[in-house]
């Protein structure tokens, strides 16, 4: 299997366990993969569940549609990613339930939507950014993307969801899975004098778990 199929199976795979698990539901949610010569994409208003590796959108770096069907609204997101984090190797746009609750919340801390409560987190999302509401498709989701500079490999899109990236599609979706699960623990602890990990504890973190 050529490494283009490969990646096509990979997010076949991989979108269908996370719509079989609940971490998304009808046609929401996308996912983009880097190949040698451009970059896959889940097709628009398909289902995560029920994808065929042969309609699957390739464009090219440049953002131009080459082969499959049409590419998810989400392009101009997806593509600010990879420009500024040139490690990125996939990109995984959920409506997971608990991650968009916090994008709803109005005491969420722009500056750190996820705060520290586990290693794990720190280790696979690190620190995640609120980008203020944009409407789903628009092209502005990449300036504010670009804007960041590449410094944050996960933000919440205001009322809207989690965008999370890793160096490869399995690290992304796993990724977006442990952003989800903690965004369930804030919302369970809300009230509860939770403790969370402290600054020196997330330092050790990253010089021992180098981020990506
Ligand atoms: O919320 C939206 O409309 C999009 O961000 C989304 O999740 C699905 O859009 P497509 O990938 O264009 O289907
Ligand atoms: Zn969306």
């Amino acid at each position: 299997m050529s490494s283009e199929s490969k990646v096509r199976e990979d997010i076949v795979r991989l979108s269908r366990s996370l719509y079989e698990r609940g971490f998304s539901v009808g046609s929401a949610g996308n996912i983009s993969a880097a190949v040698d010569d451009g970059i896959l994409m889940t097709p628009t208003n398909s289902c995560l569940g029920f994808l065929d590796p042969a309609q699957i959108s390739k464009i090219s770096r440049g953002g131009r549609h080459v082969s499959g069907d049409k590419p998810s609204k989400e392009i101009f997101l997806h593509s600010a990613f990879y420009e500024t984090r040139p490690e990125t190797g996939a990109v995984v746009h959920l409506h997971s339930t608990f991650a968009t609750a916090l994008s709803c919340l109005d005491d969420t801390n722009p500056d750190d939507c996820i705060p520290p409560l586990t290693p794990y987190v720190v280790m696979r999302v690190g620190q995640v950014k609120l980008i203020p509401y944009i409407r789903p498709g628009d092209e502005k989701a990449g300036h504010l993307i670009r804007e960041l500079g590449g410094r944050y490999a996960a933000v919440l899109l205001e009322n809207h969801g989690p965008v999370v990236t890793g160096r490869d599609i399995c690290s992304a979706v796993y990724a977006a899975e442990e952003l989800e699960e903690t965004a369930k623990l804030l919302v369970l602890l809300r009230g509860a004098p939770a403790r969370f990990l402290s600054d020196a504890n997330v330092a050790e973190l990253k010089a021992v778990f180098a981020a990506y």
